[in-house]
């Protein structure tokens, strides 16, 4: 669990462009935003309005070409890359549209392998892994390897594997997109949980309408900038087979 105050996360007049021959898109434009632990922060929006690359600023993958980032207190413009692998191998967590799980690896090795990284002993680096795994419903099927393992069970190994690092900080872009309804709902459930648990701060980017009641916040970006910041009620409840929100 994390004692870090809110916001977890901030982003203050970030600006970030791209550049293809002679052609500036400009991406994120003078965009601010704060996010708090212990919840489900979702950011919506469509195809290509800069949600993902928000996402890598926000995380330390990728700098801003202006503007300011704090993650967890620390100034993220300050680190150098080294320092910023450091916070990231710590202090994050992310979960992917693609699962990036090893083909050859049992669900168990996926779990137990980068948190020997982190430096841990032998017996902690199991009871984490196996401690993760229960934790997303997979504890008897950790000896399966990606190929006997449905989409939503992949999706649950890799949310374990983010999970067993108890990262204060945890990043989900597109984690429902390659799977169907239920499975995308027990995903979505699954990170809020998390973050209500652990007091995680999750942040998820998505463009699938089905999550928005499932969320604690929703951010709708468009054209680089924050659009609506709400907090979602219970009439965002989305039908299931449709998408539509009621
Ligand atoms: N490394 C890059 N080089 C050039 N252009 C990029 C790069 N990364 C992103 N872009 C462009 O920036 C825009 C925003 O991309 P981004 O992936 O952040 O959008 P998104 O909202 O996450 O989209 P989607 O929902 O389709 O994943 C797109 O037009 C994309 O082509």
């Amino acid at each position: 669990m994390n004692t870090v105050t809110s916001p977890s996360l901030e982003a203050r007049h970030v600006c970030k462009s791209f550049r293809a021959g002679r052609i500036v898109s400009t991406v994120l434009d003078d965009l601010s935003l704060h996010v708090d632990a212990g919840e489900l922060t979702l950011i919506c929006g469509p195809s290509g309005c800069g949600k993902s690359t928000l996402l890598s600023i926000l995380s330390g993958l990728q700098p801003a070409d202006s503007g300011h980032v704090h993650a967890l207190g620390e100034s993220l413009d300050d680190m150098d890359k080294r320092a910023l692998e450091r916070f990231r191998l710590l202090h994050t967590g992310f979960v992917f549209q693609g699962f990036n799980l090893f083909p050859a690896l049992t669900a168990f090795e996926q779990v137990a392998l980068p948190l020997g990284y982190l430096g841990l002993k032998r017996d902690i680096v199991r009871a984490r892994a196996r401690t993760a795994l229960d934790e997303v419903g997979l504890g008897p099927r950790m000896h399966l390897r990606p190929a006997e393992l449905s989409g939503g069970e992949k999706q649950r190994v890799a949310i374990a594997r983010a999970l067993a690092k108890e990262p204060a900080l945890l990043f989900a872009d597109e984690p429902t997109s390659s799977l169907d309804a239920a499975n995308g709902q027990m995903v979505i459930d699954m990170l809020h949980r998390i973050a209500r648990r652990h007091g995680t701060t999750v942040l998820c980017v998505s463009h699938d309408p089905r999550l928005i009641g499932h969320a604690d916040r929703l951010l709708t970006m468009e054209d680089g900038h924050i659009l609506e910041d709400r907090r979602p009620s219970a009439t965002d409840t989305v039908h299931p087979i449709s998408g539509a929100s009621r």
